[in-house]
């Protein structure tokens, strides 16, 4: 394929053969939900759990992302698609190296998990709606934003003044103030399991 003068180059190390050495597939597990609905925390004892049982994995997490190769991106409509772009990118190369990549960003909006999703195969990415009241959330307030948005002190917070797109149709569902950081995971693992996602097969 060659686009504006750029030439895609074959690697000499194929997806397949690091699949082979890992023992399993890669794929994109993607986290999306509000601030405080749990992305983080289920993203870190999921990747932990994988670990422990041999898996490749890596956390994506937007506020880290945020720190590094997001670092020039706000918040704004625009910049909230290109701050998913580069995420479903970075995750896109990590699945090439073959690893289960967690990612965990709010996602707000349903063109841009869409979006992300397009960029990998069937049942290569697996959308987790990490599902948690709004009010919930407000409780929690890990990190204090929800009550420097209430004061105005951040405009454009998610779930304040600006929008959150729950997903339609998410391949699994997390309910973080019912159910625990354990149950959460072991959901993920279980549909992981059940639908063969990390499974080497015929033809990979
Ligand atoms: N205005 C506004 N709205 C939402 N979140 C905000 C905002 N300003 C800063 N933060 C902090 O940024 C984290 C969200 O970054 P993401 O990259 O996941 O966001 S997005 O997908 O581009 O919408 C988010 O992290 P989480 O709380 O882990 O979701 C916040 O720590
Ligand atoms: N069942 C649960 N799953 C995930 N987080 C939970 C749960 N119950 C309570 N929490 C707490 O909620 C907070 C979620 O924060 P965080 O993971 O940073 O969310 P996010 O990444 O979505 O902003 C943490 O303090 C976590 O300990």
């Amino acid at each position: 394929m060659q686009t504006n003068n750029v030439t895609w180059h074959q690697t000499s190390v194929s997806r397949n053969s690091r699949q082979q050495r890992n023992g399993h597939r890669g794929c994109v597990i993607w986290l999306t939900g509000l601030s405080g609905s749990g992305k983080s925390t289920v993203a870190n004892q999921l990747s932990l759990a994988l670990f422990q049982r041999g898996v490749q994995t890596y956390v994506l997490d937007g506020d880290n992302l945020r720190c590094g190769i997001n670092s020039n991106l706000g918040f704004s409509d625009e910049d909230r698609d290109e701050n998913v772009r580069r995420v479903a990118e970075v995750a896109k190369l990590f699945v090439d190296a073959g690893m289960v990549v967690i990612a965990a960003v709010i996602s707000p909006m349903k063109h841009q998990r869409d979006m992300a999703r397009k960029k990998f195969g069937a049942n290569e990415f697996v959308e987790v709606f990490v599902d948690c009241p709004l009010d919930v959330c407000q409780t929690r307030d890990p990190k204090g934003l929800y009550k420097k948005a209430r004061q105005g002190k951040i405009v454009g917070f998610t779930g304040i003044d600006a929008p959150y797109q729950p997903p339609a149709h998410p391949q699994v569902t997390v309910q973080t103030h019912v159910q625990s950081i354990e149950q959460g995971v072991d959901r993920i693992l279980h549909y992981l399991n059940a639908h063969r996602t990390l499974r080497l097969s015929d033809g990979l």
